[in-house]
């Protein structure tokens, strides 16, 4: 048996037969603080998590086994980590961390990105009011969560995010703007992806030229054959994946909506948590631990899924933004040498808002018979100004009910509740023993965000060296584009099974 093997059974040993959360938290008085990492103005505690003493230390002996110091060095040196696509992956390097030539390339990419915002700013489009992001998936959810988590008062422009290929969005937004005085900003890594292409031409229409138009995009010849001005135009490289492409022009229009201090407060907080993920030891490498977390619930313990509730209103498009980081990353059915996995891939992530999710789904987690980590994401201070009883309620919700699902309530609770009736006595039982994690922002600005992002980048790459799979790719989005042709091209549905048939000839 090989190294990493050896290292996977041993931690399906360590797995097996758990403790208790509560007998965890007895047996180790200190546990909450020895699983708590403070860093960049976030705190992270997975205490009540599963992770024994016993079963991190397997995990990091799987860690060791799976080569993660070195696939860490080569991810942030600029080497090919990304072997299906032979592509290195220099995300990091966009904030200005990391080695090789593309820390470098992204600084200078960085001051065109800047230029251009000071051209915006100082009129070169005219008086711009309104902005019309177009992009999609990794060139919509990070901007998109950029600009509502911190667009305040202070935000410069009217901005919309267009991304569905549904004219509806687009058209919801022509309602509200002036096409004299909208700067449309394309956003498309490949700049031939038709929701993109399709939207950004309507765009061109309603305005009638595209003189007032930018794109970010890493063909750039593409975007100058389409019509947009070379001096608009913004490149980033390819070795940067959508998903991981908010540091980049990607997030040219959260630059111009924020301010450009803004964006490099951004930049900053994400580079001080690169340091951190690139030196602090296993047990106290927040982005390491997470991912331990993780692999733990989904690879060794059978759980589907993962939930993540952001008790901050200004968060709400973090579960969408995670949802593709993780799963398009982790989501994959073989390891990085092309063998099918023997045990499951990263779990699928959902969540929500808290306090809404909590009178929505929360049944389930509390009571439910799936096994579901759920992770609380909390800002010390409120993002409004109204008084300390809304805030105070929020994060005392959060915490509840992190306390609650480990805690859960005894049938001999719920009989004394329930008057002697054993049927509503079992419905009112709560097993507990539910995992839930935390994670604190002292604060919601810039450099917080950009260091939580970043953290979240750095988990789902420890998990995947965890999973041995390459979360780089994502090759599982080409079929269904393939066959959105096919059935666009071929009248009788030639190739397609007799249900889609029918519903081509129904719909089309
Ligand atoms: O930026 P683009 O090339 O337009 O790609 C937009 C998105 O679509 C693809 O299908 C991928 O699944 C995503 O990873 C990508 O972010």
């Amino acid at each position: 048996m090989d190294e990493r093997s050896t290292a996977w059974r041993a931690v399906e040993t360590a797995s097996t037969g758990l403790p208790a959360l509560s007998a965890l938290f007895t047996a180790e008085p200190d546990r909450a603080g020895r699983l708590s990492v403070d860093v960049a103005g976030l705190h992270f505690d997975v205490s009540k998590t599963h992770l024994s003493q016993a079963v991190e230390a397997a995990l990091a002996g799987l860690l060791s086994a799976s080569g993660f110091e070195s696939r860490r060095a080569a991810l942030l040196s600029g080497a090919v980590v990304n072997p299906s696509e032979a592509r290195a992956a220099t995300h990091a390097a966009e904030r200005g961390s990391g080695s090789g030539p593309a820390v470098a390339a992204a600084a200078e990419a960085r001051a065109a990105t800047r230029r251009l915002v000071e051209r915006v700013e100082a009129g070169a489009f005219g008086e711009i009011r309104h902005i019309l992001h177009i992009g999609i998936g990794g060139s919509a959810l990070g901007p998109a969560l950029l600009m509502d988590a911190l667009g305040g008062e202070g935000v410069r422009y009217d901005t919309h995010v267009i991304s569905n290929i549904d004219g509806v969005a687009l058209a919801r937004a022509m309602r509200v703007c002036d096409p004299a005085r909208t700067l449309v900003v394309v956003v498309s890594k490949t700049f031939t992806t038709v929701e993109t292409m399709t939207n950004a031409e309507s765009a061109r229409d309603w305005i009638g030229n595209a003189e007032r138009f930018v794109a970010v995009t890493a063909a750039p010849e593409k975007a100058v054959a389409w019509g947009v001005a070379r001096e608009n135009v913004l490149g980033f490289a390819e070795s940067v994946g959508g998903r991981y492409s908010l540091w980049s022009a990607v997030g040219v229009t959260a630059a111009l909506s924020l301010g450009w201090a803004a964006f490099e407060a951004l930049l900053a907080g994400a580079r001080a948590m690169d340091t951190h993920f690139e030196t602090a030891p296993g047990t106290k490498n927040a982005p390491v631990l997470a991912a331990m977390v993780d692999v733990l619930y989904a690879a060794f313990l059978g759980a589907e899924t993962r939930a993540v509730f952001a008790y901050d209103e200004r968060l709400r498009l973090l579960p969408p933004f995670l949802q593709q980081l993780e799963m398009e990353s982790n989501g994959k059915r073989v390891d990085r040498e092309g063998r099918a996995l023997t045990h499951p891939s990263a779990a699928i992530t959902w969540g929500g808002t808290g306090t809404d999710a909590q009178h929505a789904v929360f049944q389930l987690l509390h009571q439910g018979t799936h096994l579901v980590p759920a992770e609380f994401v909390m800002v010390k201070t409120p993002g409004h100004g109204l008084g300390v009883a809304h805030h105070r309620q929020l994060l005392a919700n959060a915490i509840a009910q992190g306390a609650a699902l480990m805690r859960g309530r005894t049938t001999e609770e719920a009989l004394a509740m329930s008057g002697g009736d054993m049927a509503l006595a079992a419905a009112k039982t709560f097993q507990g023993n539910r995992p839930s994690s935390a994670i604190v922002l002292e604060t919601l600005d810039p450099h917080t965000l950009g260091a939580l992002i970043a953290f979240y980048e750095h988990r789902t790459f420890a998990a995947a060296v965890l999973l041995g799979i390459n979360p780089f790719d994502q090759w599982g989005v080409e079929l269904g584009k393939e066959m959105a042709r096919a059935a666009l091209n071929s009248s009788a549905g030639e190739g397609f099974d007799a249900s889609s048939q029918a519903l081509l000839a129904r719909l089309l």
